[in-house]
Formats: structure tokens, C-alpha cells, sequence
């Protein structure tokens, strides 16, 4: 039996009231998480992370639309499934006096958790030789992590990080990645919000990218890359400037480098670049190709490049969806 996927989000729409019209926050967005690993949730300022983040969660309402966690509709049956989900949407409330030992202490109290769990917690985010130091003599990273091990103790197998680097300097999120990793490796489930991608690339297994409060491409990290990186190949041939109109009016896209070589690459993300046709093309003229080597974007340039009219406040027209094979066999698959 195929389980159900950690989160499941369909035609999830919510608008806020500003000045007499009411303007889409989340708009028809689609989300499917799969179980097991890191889930990157990835967005520009203001695409809508994390107003669906607190409707998954609860804290507000939606508009229409539906949402499963672990297969039970939410807000509906959430209070069947928030014992299995740790989130940090705000920062919790940690005393800077106390220690981080303590703090978790009255945390769990709180929450009926076993004296037990602390130590466990605490050493899930590498923080068991500094448990006893004071909150406040804790570098930011160290914050955070403490408030990553106050979401563990009720043990969920889904975590909800929202942007959870924000404001950290470069030692502080890679203490929080590869704690984020070492969470997934051990079998939770973790979906993390983020504005940048590379902050988030290296340790996911799969990624949203949504923009305006839609869905723009979703999958695995490599077919992401696959799907949008390898638009583009290095030519290089003995008359750059005659291939060059040649491949021009053929309808592609060229540049020239300063080493001599030529960039191809299609004039539309939509059209699909074959680097046969073009050796082809040039070949008929007499030119011949020494060297075609394809381009591969990094995903930062596939994010920007998907998410570009976001950025520049276009028109909210159909976006260009890119979703994986893969990505769509498993959102047809687990919808009744
Ligand atoms: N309480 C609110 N009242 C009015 N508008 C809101 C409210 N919360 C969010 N918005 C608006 O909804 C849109 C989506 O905001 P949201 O915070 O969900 O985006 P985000 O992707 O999490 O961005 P960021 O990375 O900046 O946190 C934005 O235009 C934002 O200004």
C-alpha cells in the first residue's frame, strides 16, 4: 500500500483585504510532499510560503482549496495529526537566562514529553556539550537549533521550518542544513521555506518552487536542473561570425564569448534545444563543428530563471509549469 504523502495541497487559495480590494496571497496552489527526506519550499519574498504554511498549520484560515497532512484533511482533523508535526513559523519562547537544558525542561513540561527526550533531543542537534551554558551566551545558529530540538520533543515525524536561517552569517546555516539533514536521515520528514535556493539545494531531495501563490515547477532536485538547465551549448567553429547569423536566422538565440566561441541557446523556455540540428545546420554551410559541449545552469539560475516574473511584477497570466515526470506520477498516484 502506497502511504500517504506528508503534506498534500490542492487549489489552495487565501487573499488578504488591502485598501478595498482584496489582493491573492496563496492562489490555486498545488503541493505535494512526498514521506522521508528534505523538502525544499522555495519562493521570493512574498510568493506565499509562508501564509500556506500557517493555513497547513492551522493558524489561519483558507479561502477554498484542501489539505491533507498524512492524509487527514486539515484544518478538519488536524488535531488528529499535529502531535506528528513539529513546526517553527515564530520563534518560540526561549529565556536567555536559563540554559538550554532548562529551557527544554519547562518546554516539556509543558507539554506532557518525557524528562527523557531532552538529552535525546539535545544531542539530535549537536547541542549535548553545550546544554548546560546559557541561552543567551548561544550564537544565533546555536538559537536556532535549540529551537529545533523544543519542535523534537514531542518526537514528529513531519517538521516545518520556516525560513530558518534568516539572519544567520554562513557558520550559522550550515549548522542549521546539516541539522535539517541529519533529521531526514534519521526518517522525518522535513520541509523548509527559503527565498534563497542554494541555501536549501544542497540538502534537498525534492523542491517546490512556487511564485505568486501558484506552483511553478516541482520534482526532484536533479530533474529540476535536468528540466531547465540544459538549454544552452558552446559552439565552437572556425567563422563564429557566419555560424552565428547562420544559427540566428535558424530562429535561436546567440552570444558570443570572448574566447571565440559561440552560446546557443532557444529563444523561448518553452522550445527545446536539439544540439544535432544545429551541427547539422551548420554543417550544410560548410562550417563544422570542433567542439559542443551543453551548458548546465546551476539551480540558482533555473530558479531565477523560472521565478524571473515574479521578481519583476508581471502580469498574473499563466505561468510556464514545469513538473517533473516524476513529480506528476506521484501527485496522480496518491490522489483518490
Ligand atoms: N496578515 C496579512 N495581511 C495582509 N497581507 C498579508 C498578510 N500576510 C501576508 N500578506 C501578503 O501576502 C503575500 C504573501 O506573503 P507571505 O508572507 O505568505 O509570503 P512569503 O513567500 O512567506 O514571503 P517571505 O519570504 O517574505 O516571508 C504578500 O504579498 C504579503 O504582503
Amino acid at each position: 500500500m502506497v502511504s500517504a504523502p506528508a503534506i498534500e495541497v490542492s487549489d489552495l487559495r487565501k487573499s488578504y483585504r488591502s485598501r478595498r480590494r482584496r489582493r491573492p496571497a496563496v492562489a490555486g496552489l498545488d503541493l505535494n510532499v512526498p514521506v522521508g527526506g528534505v523538502h525544499g519550499f522555495l519562493g521570493p519574498n512574498g510568493s506565499g510560503k509562508t501564509t500556506t504554511i500557517r493555513m497547513l498549520l492551522g493558524l489561519i484560515a483558507a479561502d477554498s482549496g484542501s489539505m491533507r497532512l498524512f492524509g487527514q484533511p486539515v484544518p478538519a482533523r488536524l488535531d488528529q495529526v499535529i502531535a506528528r508535526v513539529g513546526a517553527i513559523v515564530e520563534q518560540p519562547r526561549l529565556f536567555p537566562a536559563f540554559t538550554g537544558r532548562r529551557n527544554l525542561e519547562l518546554l516539556a513540561r509543558g507539554i506532557g514529553a518525557p524528562r527523557g527526550r531532552i538529552d535525546q533531543v539535545l544531542t539530535e542537534v549537536g547541542l549535548g556539550d553545550r546544554a548546560d551554558d546559557r541561552f543567551r551566551t548561544y550564537s544565533l545558529g546555536m538559537k536556532q537549533r535549540l529551537a529545533i530540538a523544543a519542535t523534537l520533543l514531542k518526537d514528529p515525524e513531519l517538521l516545518i521550518f520556516d525560513e530558518p536561517t534568516n539572519g544567520l552569517d554562513p557558520a550559522g546555516i550550515h549548522e542549521i542544513r546539516r541539522t535539517m539533514r541529519g533529521l531526514a536521515d534519521r526518517g522525518r520528514t522535513v520541509l523548509v521555506s527559503s527565498h534563497i535556493l542554494s541555501e536549501v539545494a544542497q540538502i534537498a531531495d525534492t523542491v517546490s518552487i512556487i511564485g505568486r501563490g501558484r506552483l511553478i515547477a516541482e520534482g526532484p532536485v536533479a530533474e529540476i536542473l535536468a528540466a531547465g538547465g540544459q538549454q544552452a551549448v558552446r559552439v565552437g567553429v572556425a567563422d563564429p561570425a557566419r555560424a552565428e547569423a547562420l544559427l540566428t536566422s535558424a530562429g535561436l538565440e546567440v552570444g558570443s564569448a570572448a574566447d571565440g566561441m559561440l552560446t546557443v541557446s532557444p529563444r523561448r523556455r518553452s522550445q527545446q534545444l536539439d544540439p544535432s540540428r544545429i551541427t547539422e545546420l551548420l554543417a550544410r554551410q560548410g562550417l563544422y563543428v570542433s567542439e559542443l559541449t551543453p551548458i548546465r545552469a546551476d539551480l540558482e539560475s533555473v530558479f531565477l530563471d523560472l521565478t524571473a516574473d515574479e521578481h519583476l511584477g508581471a502580469g498574473s497570466g499563466p505561468t510556464d509549469r514545469v513538473t517533473t515526470t516524476a513529480a506528476r506520477h506521484a501527485i496522480t498516484e496518491d490522489r483518490p
